[in-house]
């Protein structure tokens, strides 16, 4: 999938499917705001276990789409996948003008393969935690952090050091979980992924919000386009099953 791809009218997740080789609807993530009332509760499900190591950090890139911060670490073990997944890297995305959210994605690949290429194109191959944050007050101290960077990468293809972060730190403290199959969330919406959406949110202040919608999907030199709304608008369930970890 060449990286023509974007949020435009002219390039975004109306033209998507159009590009991709199967040009079949998939059945991406997100689904439509999840109804708590449609997802069942599976007592079989275990708590989501997350252990990162923070000393294999590595970078903060702007790969203009997003910004994502690569670490190298054991991580995810937990059901309702079994195995052993390891971070590959945390992104966000954002949206909205008043009613601001954004979405934090921890992506993971299944090590019964030998990469993250190979796992990708494994229907058991990814797994994603997502967690919800909504604009309110600035709770996180940690994510500050991770704001801190944003003059270093300010524009496409810019990335600096970002050492000794422990991506558990953006976590909620419930780790309460909706599971459902989907795929990736832009190109090549690889459909490999086991979602894992927390219930808590976390919050951000309006300031944080703004610090990220002043990123630029656009690169140094050229007419800088501010990232916002860098995400998928919700996809139909078509009858995935939600699974809850709580009741
Ligand atoms: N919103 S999300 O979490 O659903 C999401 C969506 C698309 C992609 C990613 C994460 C990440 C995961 C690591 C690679 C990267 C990427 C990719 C790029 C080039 C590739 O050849 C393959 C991949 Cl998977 N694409
Ligand atoms: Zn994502």
């Amino acid at each position: 999938m060449s990286h023509a791809w974007g949020y435009s009218a002219e390039n975004g997740p109306e033209k998507w499917v159009t590009k991709l080789p199967h040009r079949r609807w998939v059945p991406a993530s997100p689904p439509s705001t999840i109804v708590p009332a449609d997802a069942s509760y599976d007592a079989g499900l275990k708590p989501l276990c997350l252990k990162y190591d923070a000393k294999d950090c590595i970078d903060i890139l702007n790969n203009g789409h997003s910004f994502q911060v690569t670490i190298l670490t054991e991580g995810l073990q937990t059901d309702p996948i079994s195995g052993v997944y390891r971070l590959k890297q945390f992104h966000f995305h954002w949206g909205g003008a008043e009613r601001s959210w954004l979405r934090l994605h921890l992506v993971h690949w299944n090590t019964k393969y030998p990469s993250f290429g190979e796992a990708a194109s494994k229907s058991d191959g990814l797994a994603v935690v997502g967690v919800f944050l909504k604009v309110n007050r600035a709770e996180n101290a940690q994510l500050q952090k991770v704001l801190d960077t944003f003059d270093a990468i300010k524009t496409k293809g810019t990335q600096t050091t970002f050492p000794g972060f422990d991506p558990t730190t953006l976590l909620p403290g419930c780790l309460d979980y909706w599971t459902y199959d989907g795929s990736l969330t832009t190109p090549p919406l690889l459909e490999s992924v086991t979602w894992i959406v927390c219930k808590e949110t976390i919050s951000v202040s309006p300031a944080q919000m703004a610090s990220f919608r002043a990123l630029q999907f656009s690169g140094a030199g050229e007419a800088a386009c501010c990232m916002v709304d860098n995400y998928r608008p919700p996809q139909p369930l078509k009858g995935r099953a939600v699974k809850a970890s709580f009741q």
